[in-house]
């Protein structure tokens, strides 16, 4: 795969600099977490981002998506400077799959109530059942890129679903309308072993189909290795390791082991 290069004004796809973060400032709690931390994404890059406890990694995507404001710093995305939009603005460009299933999709609604929900993104889904075949056509082809028969189900409430079967929809969802960047907050930590293998094989399989930008906060180390372009090891705010292309392939999980030892992190789910 090639890594698409940067813009003429030689500014990444997606671009934290110069990030500076403390969390209750002047206070007892106070925790300064980035002094100038730097992140650049190159545009349809893979990143895989692991860490020790308390690293930053989530604050990181909290940031990209606006839920969290920075001290100072620029962050941009597709050439945009977006630290000062509104939180609900970033869904508009940035899909997120979060670590818990019930997050990224209404359990009590049905499985096409929350596609059509997530196709108007977020508005009033007025879908008109009896007119739409069209749209329902397309939710159901949709459905079929994920090869768990979900599109004969199109009437059942996602809680009835397994976790898998949810985070597997969770990830159609977010990547159904065009977006900028996806975002993978430990999207398979809350699975079991066969079904975080399964969502990791669909997540890779839609990321390369759909020439996703894609940044991916996981523990588990294997996952890190196996999948992606880049791998980022944090520690304290800052980065560690920065491995891409060969320098990545040439990576095992032992040398990740033997570097994470100091910064404890666990290994696998
Ligand atoms: N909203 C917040 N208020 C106060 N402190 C926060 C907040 N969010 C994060 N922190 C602090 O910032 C540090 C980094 O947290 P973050 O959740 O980004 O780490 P992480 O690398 O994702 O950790 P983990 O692997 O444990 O999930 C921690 O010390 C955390 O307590």
């Amino acid at each position: 795969m090639s890594i698409q290069p940067k813009s003429e004004t030689g500014e990444s796809f997606v671009s934290m600099k110069h990030i500076y973060k403390t969390f209750n400032p002047a206070s007892v709690n106070e925790v300064v977490l980035f002094s100038d931390f730097n992140l650049e994404i190159e545009k349809e890059q893979f990143v895989s981002v692991i860490g020790s406890n308390g690293s930053g990694k989530t604050t990181i995507l909290n940031i990209l998506c606006g839920s969290i404001a920075i001290d100072s710093g620029s962050v941009s995305v597709n050439h945009r400077e977006i630290s000062r939009l509104k939180e609900y603005q970033h869904s508009k460009f940035i899909g997120r799959v979060f670590q818990d299933p019930s997050k990224g999709t209404c359990p009590e609604l049905t499985i096409l109530e929350n596609m059509a929900l997530a196709d108007n993104k977020g508005a009033s889904f007025g879908l008109q059942l009896g007119v739409n075949k069209k749209k329902i056509d397309f939710y159901r082809s949709q459905l079929e890129l994920l090869k768990l028969g979900l599109e004969d189900k199109l009437n059942l409430p996602v809680a009835s679903l397994s976790g898998g079967q949810r985070q597997a929809l969770a990830l159609l969802i977010s990547t159904m309308t065009p977006i900028d960047l996806l975002i993978l907050d430990e999207h398979t930590a809350a699975l079991d072993p066969r079904s975080s293998e399964n969502v990791m094989e669909l997540t890779e399989r839609f990321v390369r189909e759909k020439k996703l930008t894609t940044l991916m906060v996981t523990h588990n180390l294997k996952f890190a290795v196996n999948y992606g372009d880049r791998l980022v090891m944090m520690h304290h705010g800052g980065i560690v390791v920065d491995a891409a292309e060969k320098q990545k392939s040439a990576l095992a999980i032992k040398d990740l082991t033997d570097k994470f030892n100091e910064i404890s992190v666990e290994v696998g789910n």
